[in-house]
C-alpha cells in the first residue's frame, strides 16, 4: 500500500514562475490493484507519479510505502528504494541511445548482479512478449515511437518489481498493442503487483482491469472512483 498524506510539490518556489504542481493531495493506493491517474494536461499527474516513484521529493507532506516513510530519505536510500520497489515507464527515464533493445532491457538488473546468461534470456522473453523479438538487437535510436514505448515497458518489467509506474504507457500504441499491454497489466495484477499509471486513453480507464481512477485538476484530486 502506498499512502500520500497532504503532499504538495512546488516548482520554482518563491519565483514569479513558481508552480504548485501538486496541491495538498492525500491518497491511499492499494496493492494488488491497478490505479489510473486521469486529468487535463498540466493537472499534476506526472508530478504525482514521480513523487510516488521516489524520483522527486515533496515540498510538503509525506509519502509512505508499505508503512515506510520514504519522502524524507537521503538520496542513496531513495535510489535503493527506486531500484527495489519500482519499474518505470517514463519519458524522463529514456532508453539509452547507442545500446540495443536487449542491452537497455537488461540494464536495470545489472546492479543486482544476476547471471548474465539467465538475465539475457529473461530479457529476450520480456521483449518477445511485447512483440519486439525481431528488434532485440537493434539500437534503440532506430525504433519507431511504439517500439520505443514497448522497449521501455520491457525494461520496466525486468526486475519483477512489486510496483509498475507508467506515464502514458499506451500513448504510441495502436489498439492491438494496447490490448497486449493490458494483458501484461492483467498478469501483473494476478501476480499481486501494483500498477499505477497516468493515461489520457479511454481504452485504459474503461478497461475492466482498472480498480481505481483518480481524477486530477490544478494539482488537486477532484474525484476517485473504484
Ligand atoms: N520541472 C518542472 N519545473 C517547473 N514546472 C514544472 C516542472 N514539471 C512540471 N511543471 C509544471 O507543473 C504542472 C504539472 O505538470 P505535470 O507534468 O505534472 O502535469 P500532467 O498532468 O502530467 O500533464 P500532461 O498530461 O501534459 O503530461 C504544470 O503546470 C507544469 O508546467
Amino acid at each position: 500500500m502506498i499512502s500520500l498524506s497532504s503532499v504538495t510539490k512546488l516548482y520554482n518556489e518563491g519565483r514569479p514562475n513558481g508552480v504548485r504542481a501538486v496541491d495538498n493531495v492525500s491518497l491511499d493506493i492499494g496493492a494488488d490493484a491497478v490505479t489510473v491517474l486521469k486529468g487535463p494536461s498540466g493537472s499534476g499527474k506526472t508530478t504525482l507519479l514521480s513523487l510516488i516513484g521516489c524520483m522527486a521529493r515533496p515540498s510538503a507532506g509525506r509519502v509512505m510505502i508499505d508503512g515506510r516513510m520514504v519522502s524524507g530519505l537521503p538520496e542513496s536510500f531513495l535510489t535503493e528504494e527506486r531500484r527495489s520497489t519500482f519499474g518505470f515507464v517514463f519519458q524522463r527515464f529514456n532508453l539509452i541511445r547507442g545500446l540495443t533493445v536487449l542491452e537497455n532491457v537488461m540494464l536495470p538488473a545489472a546492479p543486482l548482479g544476476p547471471d548474465p546468461q539467465a538475465l539475457a534470456e529473461a530479457a529476450r522473453d520480456r521483449i518477445a512478449a511485447l512483440g519486439l523479438a525481431d528488434k532485440a538487437d537493434t539500437p534503440v535510436e532506430h525504433l519507431s515511437g511504439g517500439e520505443t514505448q514497448r522497449a521501455a515497458i520491457a525494461r520496466a518489467l525486468i526486475n519483477d518489481a512489486p510496483v509498475l509506474i507508467a506515464d502514458e504507457p499506451t500513448a504510441n500504441l495502436d489498439t492491438d498493442l494496447t490490448h497486449r499491454f493490458l494483458d501484461i497489466v492483467a498478469d501483473l495484477r494476478a501476480e499481486g503487483r501494483t500498477v499505477i499509471m497516468t493515461s489520457h486513453d479511454p481504452r485504459i480507464w474503461q478497461s475492466d482491469l482498472v480498480n481505481a481512477v483518480i481524477e486530477m485538476q490544478d494539482g488537486r484530486v477532484t474525484g476517485a472512483f473504484a
